[in-house]
């Protein structure tokens, strides 16, 4: 029997004012997923829920199905290589994955932009939101500027000065997207508004050129990160320290508690690291570091003959 598998790699959306629009795929953490016709639709995983509708692959490959008005029953075994409920992407990429290999199996040829479609769809199961800018990364790799809810997405050139260090906090906390996107304002002064979309101009700029200061200076936030402050303390006194120690930007990686530091040439990027380490002890909790390249799209591995 024909078995697909695609892997999806980890990303960190929002870059500080791109809520919901910016993400960037990189090279940390990767999902496998493989799927095969069977005798009806279930997934295999473990540390995730397994019931269709509750993870986020089972979700988005319904989905497509669904809209798409294919009839088939796919068994979905999903390799989780993303630490989940950090901030890194997680839930999306395992969307991606699923998506890319059943539509390579099914000979379905979906576009860049459909994958899109149907992976968001999958993210309602993890934060009751279909957001679309991880799954925009994981499908297009890169960074990705998702520009209407077609979906349209572009991917945004990434200076080759930069590279990618996260910071990844040892708290878990289940339900944390749904949690934090609760905590987002519902309105917004006119001046916060106008600041923030001159640093997200900023961080296009800066990020696609190699401008370091445009960059530090885009990859700030004053609407969403000041909102979800509470349930990620520490991550004031590491972005301080950070740019201190020449980070090129930093920002929480999507809904956190991760933290994406971008770093070239003039960074000090142990110092950094051991600095992050150090803080995240003081409040209790053990620390990841990996650093990171910017990661290629979801891509269907060689397809393999199981029994
Ligand atoms: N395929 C999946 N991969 C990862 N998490 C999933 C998946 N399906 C459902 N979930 C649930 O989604 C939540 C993690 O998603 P989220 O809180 O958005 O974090 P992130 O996507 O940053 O890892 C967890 O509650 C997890 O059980
Ligand atoms: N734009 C979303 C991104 C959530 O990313 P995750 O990796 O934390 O799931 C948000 O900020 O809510």
């Amino acid at each position: 029997m024909r078995s697909v598998s695609a892997v999806a790699f980890s990303s960190s959306a929002n870059l500080g004012p791109g809520y919901d629009i910016l993400a960037l795929a990189h090279t940390s953490f990767f999902d496998r997923v493989s799927v095969r016709e069977g005798s009806r639709t279930r997934l295999f995983c473990t540390g995730i829920p397994q019931e269709i509708e509750s993870n986020t692959a089972g979700r988005a490959v319904t989905a497509m199905l669904r809209a798409l008005d294919v009839r088939a029953e796919l068994e979905i075994h999903i390799e989780k290589g993303i630490p989940y409920g950090l901030g890194l992407g997680s839930s999306g990429a395992s969307a991606v994955g699923a998506v890319t290999a059943a539509s390579e199996l099914l000979g379905l040829s979906l576009s860049g932009e459909e994958i899109v479609r149907f992976a968001m769809q999958g993210e309602v199961a993890s934060s009751g939101a279909a957001h679309p800018d991880n799954v925009a990364a994981a499908t297009f790799g890169g960074a990705v500027a998702v520009l209407s809810d077609g979906p349209v997405v572009r991917r945004i050139p990434v200076h080759s000065a930069f590279r990618f260090l996260l910071i990844v906090p040892g708290q878990q906390r289940e339900g944390k997207t749904r949690l934090a996107r609760s905590l987002v304002p519902r309105a917004i002064e006119t001046g916060k508004y106008v600041r923030n979309s001159r640093r997200l101009a900023s961080l296009i700029l800066g990020l696609s050129s190699g401008d370091r200061e445009l960059l530090r200076e885009g990859m700030n936030d004053e609407i969403v990160e000041p909102s979800r402050s509470p349930l990620f303390p520490f991550y004031w006194r590491i972005k301080e320290e950070a740019l201190a120690l020449n980070a090129a930007g930093v920002c929480v990686s999507g809904a956190g508690p991760s933290i994406l530091v971008i770093f070239d040439e003039r960074t000090d990027v142990s110092g950094i690291e051991r600095r992050a380490t150090s803080i995240l002890e003081s409040f209790g909790m053990s620390t990841r570091t990996v650093r990171a390249v910017s990661a290629g799209g979801a891509a269907i591995e060689e397809p393999g003959i199981v029994s």
